[in-house]
């Protein structure tokens, strides 16, 4: 039983992953201590402290979690495998709600971390001023974005707030990744499902509001929507903010650049941090 988990070259989050999304399958069927012993460097002994702090008893299964153990237990694994020869999460995806921050933030890394390469996505909505083409994003035409997802040089894309069609290039982030290099994504909730489905690696970021008063105070700061709109955002938002759990890590936008440094903190090589 534990050979089938253990012997695979599969990271034990994607076990996790698969776990967590069918608790009936043969990953959710598995016990956390079984579990636990398949990682190496983990024995009996360790397993049995780890899981007593936390706070899951030992007949447990994978799938039988709680969500609170479901994210304790994620987020050990985590810093374990970073602790233990972690190379720093490859690709990582940034989302989160409208006016939450995400662009704010985003534009910060690119300004602060020249190392961090992120991606350029392509989009169907008219550049504003200032905007460059090829760096704030690739702006095409209707015609352009159908012969894309024709020839499948997208992987993933959406469109956002009823407007215009978003998507992320593949070929850059393979490219990159092949190359060992980390590429962050910054796009909607939507795309960040769908990277999930086609890259099962990614790690997914949630970026939340400090508080939902300070979302609406955002957006309406903001004021690049009309009345109608805003309302309308709120309410997808609403939706969206339910979505948290889905995501590998949760980071709270209260100050720019203390939500960007963690995010750049996934991509870097974590080995020895703890
Ligand atoms: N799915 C997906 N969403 C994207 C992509 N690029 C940007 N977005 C999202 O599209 C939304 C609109 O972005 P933008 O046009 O910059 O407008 P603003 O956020 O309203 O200033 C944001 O929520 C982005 O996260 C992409 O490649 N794919
Ligand atoms: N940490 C923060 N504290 C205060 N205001 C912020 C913070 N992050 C972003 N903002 C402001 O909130 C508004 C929405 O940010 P934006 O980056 O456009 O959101 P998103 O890209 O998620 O839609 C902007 O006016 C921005 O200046």
């Amino acid at each position: 039983m534990k050979a089938d988990v253990a012997s695979a070259a599969r990271s034990p989050l994607d076990v996790l992953r698969e776990a967590y999304a069918s608790p009936e399958g043969v990953e959710g069927r598995l016990r956390v201590s079984e579990f636990l012993t398949s990682i190496p460097a983990i024995g009996a002994t360790k397993s049995s402290r780890i899981m007593h702090e936390l706070q899951i008893s030992t007949s447990k299964r994978l799938g039988g979690l709680g969500r609170l153990q479901r994210r304790r237990l994620r987020e050990f694994v985590a810093d374990w495998v970073a602790a233990h020869g972690g190379t720093g999460d490859r690709l990582v995806v940034l989302a989160g709600p409208t006016a939450v921050g995400k662009g704010t933030v985003a534009s910060y890394i690119r300004r602060h971390y020249p190392d961090v390469q992120l991606s350029v996505s392509a989009t169907t909505r008219a550049p504003r001023p200032g905007e460059v083409e090829g760096e704030s994003y690739f702006f095409v035409d209707d015609a352009e974005f159908d012969r894309m997802i024709a020839a499948g040089e997208l992987l993933e894309w959406a469109t956002v707030h009823n407007a215009f069609r978003y998507g992320t290039p593949r070929a850059a982030v393979e490219r990159a990744i092949a190359a060992g290099n980390s590429v962050l994504l910054e796009i909607d909730i939507q795309g960040a499902r769908s990277v999930r489905r086609a890259m099962p690696d990614a790690t997914l970021v949630f970026l939340l509001p400090p508080s939902w008063e300070e979302l609406v105070r955002r957006l309406v700061g903001r004021g690049t929507e009309s009345p109608g709109e805003q309302q309308r955002r709120l309410e997808t938002a609403k939706i969206e903010l339910a979505a948290v759990d889905e995501f590998d890590h949760q980071v709270v936008n209260h100050d720019v650049a203390d939500a960007a440094q963690k995010v750049v903190d996934l991509m870097r090589p974590r080995k020895g941090r703890r």
